[in-house]
């Protein structure tokens, strides 16, 4: 099957599944999950190396104590995303990650992109966790690991890469691999208990700040910084101090270290995996996927404030902030505490991110969009080998030799992606033609949409700006579908030229530059006329799930808020993000555009 011309290739570009189930046996599930239930599984995907390594990371080097204006941003973007994951979840039973919302509105071009981004999301995430995991185990045992590995390796390293190969790191992905390839599965039970404990620790650390904290670390300035004497607390080297104060960095600092804390905030999407399973499914789901992201603000936040309270914000650990923040405040067995659970944390955070990634593997490899051996099911355990081993040593890889930075970013940006398609899926599927619309209806109303011949373009220029305006038909046809999935793609292009213009020229912008003020005036009106041509079209009518409220704004903001925080990131993420979608496409172009069985169910 092989392009004959660019029009034919397009249409392989955009084929799409349908919105119906597959032809699989159903299997019957009880409805037993109800909001509760909901949220202790969302907050133990969500709440992790975030709230125990990312914390220190960002207000250490990015945004200082503001760090909790930057969870806020975070959480702003992720309840805009959140939504729009619940409207597929309630409404698309049989598919549960963004790979299938976007094969089935947007086309497999697109569906690629967010699976290919997915899993890269999942195995970075991984990756950063078994690092957290092995910063803070040789933490709790004195740094005697990390000092000798890299008094070994350190001069043979490249700066783009860690100080030292992570040995550990790379231990606890190779087990975790050999566990999964042996049968091992996801305990709910151990996901129960360790969300439980992690969330009495978290009150701990909050508590502890608000008694041992002392508000004049929110106002540093530059006397306290030359004053300090080295080794206090344990803590020898020094972050930078920027500006002093409760804003350190600026708001720059508070935006670009949103974008890194998005990282903390990505797990929720674990809810609409239990749609099948979930009581009243178009309220929990919703109302749980809120509550969950609430719930992590909070933590999120009270522990940063807690931190930045603790310590000054440039003498935290970058590796083990909260345990060392104990340290520095005296309490040394308190410090052993919060190590230990953090590693309690870790391991159960492990298991729960490494399972979901041979899944997508497996559904896209099952599509033809990947390798078909990567779909091959070993059949004494029953467990995907060939996905486990291979996403296994790539995380276990990027653990060994990628920074932790460098792997957070790059998680955050992945799942900005992913998120942006989940709602650019919402928008153009909310103004498709129900698939059973008849062929007959859709004659019937094309035929009435077109008016006898137009001989003159005016006319019919006037005709179509008419039909933008005022469409004749009031539920979706082929065509309003069609104007829709053409605007939003035009809307996402002007919002991303939007963003790079506000995260690149921030100050010119806001301080009246001519040339760029003037086409940021000029984007903003494009956006507006776009939006209220969207606007006008007909919209789904079906009442049976739920719905994101205040279509096609709210799916748009997303899609910007999104697009800007990546666009906050520096250009080495960019640079690593890049190679990685490059491999995806020479994949895609080189395999997946032939043996993807949509194409052959088409033909
Ligand atoms: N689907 C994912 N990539 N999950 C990773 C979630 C990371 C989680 N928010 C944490 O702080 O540990």
């Amino acid at each position: 099957m092989r392009c004959q011309d660019p029009r034919q290739c397009g249409q392989k570009l955009i084929r799409r599944q349908p919105l119906e189930p597959r032809k699989e046996p159903e299997i019957l599930v009880s409805r037993h999950l109800n909001i509760f239930h909901l949220v202790v599984l969302g907050v133990g995907s969500t709440l992790g190396v975030g709230v125990y390594i990312v914390v220190g990371e960002v207000a250490l080097f990015v945004a200082g104590p503001a760090i909790i204006i930057s969870f806020l941003v975070a959480t702003l973007s992720s309840v805009l995303s959140g939504l729009c994951y619940a409207e597929f979840g309630t409404r698309i039973k049989w598919a549960s990650s963004a790979y299938h919302y976007s094969y089935i509105s947007l086309g497999e071009l697109w569906a690629f992109i967010a699976g290919w981004n997915l899993i890269l999301s999942y195995i970075f995430a991984t990756a950063s966790v078994s690092k957290a995991w092995s910063y803070t185990f040789d933490g709790l045992i004195g740094n005697h690991i990390s000092q000798a590995l890299q008094r070994a390796f350190s001069q043979y390293m490249p700066d783009y890469l860690a100080r030292y190969p992570d040995f550990i790191a790379l231990a606890v992905v190779l087990l975790l691999t050999g566990a999964l390839t042996l049968g091992a599965r996801e305990s709910l039970l151990v996901t129960r208990v360790f969300t439980g404990i992690n969330v009495l620790v978290l009150i701990f650390i909050i508590l502890s700040g608000f008694f041992k904290g002392d508000l004049h670390n929110w106002k540093l300035t530059e006397q306290d910084y030359t004053s300090i004497t080295p080794g206090l607390g344990g803590i020898s080297s020094l972050g930078p101090l920027g500006f002093g104060g409760f804003v350190p960095f600026g708001l720059d600092g508070v935006l670009r270290g949103a974008a890194i804390c998005f990282y903390a905030l990505v797990g929720f999407d674990a809810i609409v995996t239990k749609e099948r399973e979930a009581l009243n499914p178009h309220r929990s789901i919703p109302w749980s996927i809120l509550i969950t992201i609430f719930i992590c603000f909070l933590a999120y936040s009270g522990v940063s404030a807690a931190l930045t309270l603790m310590v000054p914000y440039y003498q935290i650990h970058p590796e083990s902030p909260l345990p060392q923040a104990f340290l520095y405040i005296g309490w040394d067995v308190a410090r052993y505490v919060v190590a230990v659970t953090t590693l309690c944390a870790l391991t159960s955070r492990l298991q729960s991110i490494f399972f979901p990634i041979p899944q997508v593997i497996k559904d896209m490899a099952r599509d033809g969009l990947l390798f078909r051996g990567l779909a091959s099911v070993f059949a004494h355990t029953r467990t995907p080998i060939t996905a486990i081993m291979s996403s296994g040593n790539i995380a276990g890889l990027l653990a060994l030799l990628f920074k932790f930075s460098d792997l957070v970013e790059l998680m955050s940006i992945g799942n900005l992606l992913v998120y942006s398609l989940v709602s650019f899926s919402v928008l153009v599927l909310r103004y498709r033609p129900e698939q059973t619309l008849s062929k007959k209806e859709e004659i019937d109303i094309s035929k009435h949409e077109e008016s006898p011949s137009e001989p003159v373009p005016e006319a019919r220029i006037s005709r179509i700006l008419k039909t933008l305006w005022f469409p004749t038909s009031t539920i979706p046809t082929l065509k309003s579908g069609q104007i829709v999935y053409g605007c939003a793609s035009l809307l996402v292009l002007l919002l991303t030229i939007l963003s790079v213009i506000l995260a690149q020229w921030p100050s010119q912008v806001f301080s009246g530059d001519p040339g760029l003020t003037t086409v940021t005036v000029l984007l903003l009106l494009l956006i507006t006329v776009v939006t209220v041509i969207i606007w006008r079209q007909p919209k789904d009518p079906t009442p049976a799930y739920f719905k994101v409220p205040a279509l096609p704004v709210l799916p748009l903001v997303s899609i910007f808020m999104n697009v800007y925080l990546m666009m906050l990131m520096t250009p080495r993420t960019w640079t690593q993000f890049g190679i990685w979608n490059a491999i995806g496409f020479l994949i895609y172009f080189g395999y997946g555009i032939r043996h993807s069985l949509a194409g052959n169910n088409h033909q």
